[in-house]
This record gives C-alpha cells, sequence and structure tokens, in this order.
C-alpha cells in the first residue's frame, strides 16, 4: 500500500506533563504549528483512554486546517477507531498486529535504537513507514530511553535506512544548540518535546528549530503572525 509521503521535517511529540496540562497541549500546538511544525504526535502516558481521546481530538481539530498530520503514540485501538497515523516501539503492541488493526492506510511509525532492532525491521516484510531513531542524546523526558547514539550512531541508522527506503527521523535530548549537527544526518526530520512543550513562547522555539521556517506575508493569518514584540 502506498501512502502519501509526509514532510518530517519538524516533528513535535506533545507533553501533558510539560504543557502544565492536556487542556493546554491544543494551544501550544496551535502556535508551534505556526512556528514550523509540520508534524504532531500525541504522547500522554498517563491519562485514561476517555481523556486521550479528547486530547487527540483537540489536537486534529488545531493541526488539520493546517495540513499538519496527526499521530497518536501507542494507542492502536485509538489510532483504529478514528483513523489516524500511529507511532509504535519496540516494546508496545507488534508491527504486524498494528498494521492488522489499523488497515493499510494510516502510516506506522516504529521505534529503533540499535543495529540489532534495524536488523530486525529489515528481516522483515511488513514494513513501517517510518523509524524513529533515538535517543540521540541523555533525554530527561523519556527515564526509559536506551543508551544515547550520538551523532555517529544516529547516522549509521539513518543512513542504512535510506538505503533500504525507509523514512526515518531523530529523537531525543535535541535541542537549539544541537540541532544543526542532527540535521546533517540523513534523518528526513527531527522530533522534539521539551525544547517546544516546555519552552516559554512554543512558536518562537519551533521557528529557531525549523528547517523551513514558514514565510509571514500579508496573507498570514494574524493569529499566526509574530506579536510586535518578536518582528
Ligand atoms: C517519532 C518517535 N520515535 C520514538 C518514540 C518512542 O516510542 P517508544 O519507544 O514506544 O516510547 P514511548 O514514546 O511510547 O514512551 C516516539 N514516541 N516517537
Ligand atoms: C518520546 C521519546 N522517545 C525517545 C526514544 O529514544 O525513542 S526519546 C523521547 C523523549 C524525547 O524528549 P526530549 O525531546 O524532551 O528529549
Ligand atoms: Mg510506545
Amino acid at each position: 500500500m502506498s501512502r502519501p509521503p509526509l514532510d518530517f521535517g519538524l516533528y513535535l511529540v506533545t507533553d501533558s506533563v510539560q504543557a502544565g496540562g492536556w487542556q493546554n497541549v491544543a494551544g501550544i500546538v496551535e502556535q508551534a504549528i505556526a512556528g514550523g511544525v509540520t508534524v504532531v504526535q500525541v504522547r500522554d502516558k498517563h491519562a485514561d483512554d476517555a481523556t486521550f481521546t479528547q486530547l487527540l481530538l483537540s489536537v486534529a481539530e488545531v493541526a488539520r486546517p493546517h495540513g499538519v498530520d496527526v499521530v497518536v503514540n501507542d494507542r492502536v485501538h485509538i489510532a483504529a477507531r478514528f483513523g489516524f497515523d500511529v507511532h509504535i516501539g519496540q516494546d508496545d503492541m507488534p508491527l504486524h498486529q498494528a498494521r492488522e488493526l489499523l488497515g493499510p492506510s494510516p502510516r506506522i511509525g516504529l521505534s529503533v535504537g540499535s543495529e540489532a532492532e534495524l536488523d530486525a525491521v529489515l528481516d522483515t516484510t511488513i514494513r513501517p513507514d517510518v523509524l524513529g531513531l533515538g535517543p540521540v542524546f541523555a533525554t530527561s523526558t523519556k527515564l526509559d530511553a536506551g543508551a544515547s547514539l550520538g551523532i555517529t550512531g544516529l547516522q549509521k541508522l539513518a543512513r542504512r535506512a535510506a538505503q533500504n527506503s525507509l523514512a526515518s527521523v531523530a529523537i531525543g535530548g535535541i535541542t537549539s544548540s544541537n540541532i544543526n549537527a542532527v540535521r546533517q544526518t540523513t534523518v528526513d526530520g527531527v522530533c522534539v518535546v521539551s525544547a517546544i512543550m516546555s519552552a516559554e513562547n512554543p512558536r518562537l522555539a519551533a521557528l529557531t528549530l525549523s528547517a523551513h521556517p514558514p514565510q509571514v506575508t500579508s496573507h498570514t493569518p494574524s493569529s499566526f503572525a509574530p506579536s510586535p514584540k518578536e518582528k
């Protein structure tokens, strides 16, 4: 099944705790999209399914009008119910089972943190649509993240992914201070959580991290234009 390629350029993964509560997440996402975020994954490790669904739909409401893809973290059954894309890790539902539940259209992202995990992906006939490669650097957002890959480890995985026609994104400890080195690897995009979710100004944070910051024109809606202080 061919799914249209996505612009993974600046991929935001949400965190309701860093947002100060799940009700604040959609507002932060809206600002981050104005700053250049191209994909949003809704991740909340604490919410029950009903609350997660409310959160997901609130994010979709602000993302979809801008053509920004919305991805569900972990909860394949919720993604399947509403037809969203999904991201799963090595300890989540197996890829073949997720594909069976989702049907052919939604994209599936899969975490890969080592050469052995990439070997396993390349050995199977059912392929994910994108790999989440990480953690690149140490992170306090995900306490059970594995050993850091560093730029060299990331580049080895990203190169092999590309050689096998697999899209990849980098994740873990990425900030405005190290993002240039990450963008010099073969990854198709860069994921951040705290660099945007914990920022005082999520729009400015996204602008700083974006590979292609949005151009402000006379047609830019006023809610997306910079405030006089930022000009
Ligand atoms: C794009 C992307 N890459 C990796 C992850 C991590 O997924 P996982 O290993 O399942 O860990 P949790 O996010 O579920 O804690 C991700 N979420 N997104
Ligand atoms: C959700 C997640 N997955 C990771 C992985 O390595 O698979 S690291 C991570 C958290 C990244 O948060 P921050 O941008 O704040 O460091
Ligand atoms: Mg997971």
